[in-house]
């Protein structure tokens, strides 16, 4: 399965969102990270900041880190995000949500707080596109990355290979050339990084070298 890059802008210049979003062009796509101040204790931005960030070069993968997410996700797809992922903690029905999220033509995906157990979603895997698996507990960029979500990342990807499914495994939070390596050997292919990305003076360099060491992590080269 292909490795795939999004930088998350949660901690980027958003006076300059237009060429922060330029600087990471290389990337697979961006991630925008949407906090409502109740499920995660920050507040960050909503519709009309995603809608302008749709407007730009790269796919939007959004992220909402809010409660409700059955009546406000379908927004994001109508923006036209090309993924949309919604808390497991957060929806009344997410079978419902991903099914309504795919016939707006979004990419459904599903995630999950570190000390949430994946067991309850293994039966609902085919149903979703992509799996986030927060390897922080989510509401600020710049944590260390928890080692302890190793495991839930290695055994969501044998449920999904022993389903024969395409679900990408998505991980976010911490993700560095320290860590990047042994989130891809557990099974992770999506590889959201904020700090990393942006601290960075060479941007475009740093999803490069991260790209690089998650293919030779899963043995892709
Ligand atoms: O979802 C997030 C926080 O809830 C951010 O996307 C994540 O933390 C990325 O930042 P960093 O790479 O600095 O950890």
């Amino acid at each position: 399965m292909e490795n795939r890059i999004h930088p998350s802008i949660l901690n980027c210049d958003i006076s300059a969102l237009g060429s922060e979003v330029a600087s990471i062009s290389s990337a697979d796509a961006v991630h925008v990270d949407v906090m409502d101040n109740h499920f995660v204790p920050n507040l960050s931005w909503g519709l009309p900041v995603v809608e302008s960030v749709v407007a730009g070069p790269l796919p939007v993968d959004a992220h909402l880190m809010m409660m409700d997410p059955d009546r406000w996700a379908p927004a994001y797809a109508e923006a036209g995000c090309a993924s949309v992922t919604f808390h497991l903690e957060a929806a009344h029905a997410p079978v419902r949500l991903a099914r309504e999220l795919h016939r707006l033509g979004a990419r459904a995906c599903l995630a999950l707080k570190p000390a949430t157990d994946i067991a309850p979603v293994i039966d609902l895997l085919s149903e979703f596109d992509m799996i986030l698996i927060m390897t922080v507990e989510p509401g600020f960029g710049g944590q260390p990355f928890l080692d302890n979500q190793l495991a839930k990342i290695a055994r969501t990807r044998r449920a999904i290979s022993e389903a024969n499914l395409d679900v990408a495994i998505q991980v976010d939070g911490g993700i560095s050339r320290e860590t990047i390596e042994r989130a891809s050997e557990a099974g992770a292919n999506v590889f959201v990084a904020g700090s990393a990305i942006f601290r960075s003076p060479d941007r475009a360099g740093e999803i490069a070298a991260l790209r690089s060491l998650a293919d030779h992590a899963c043995g892709i080269r």
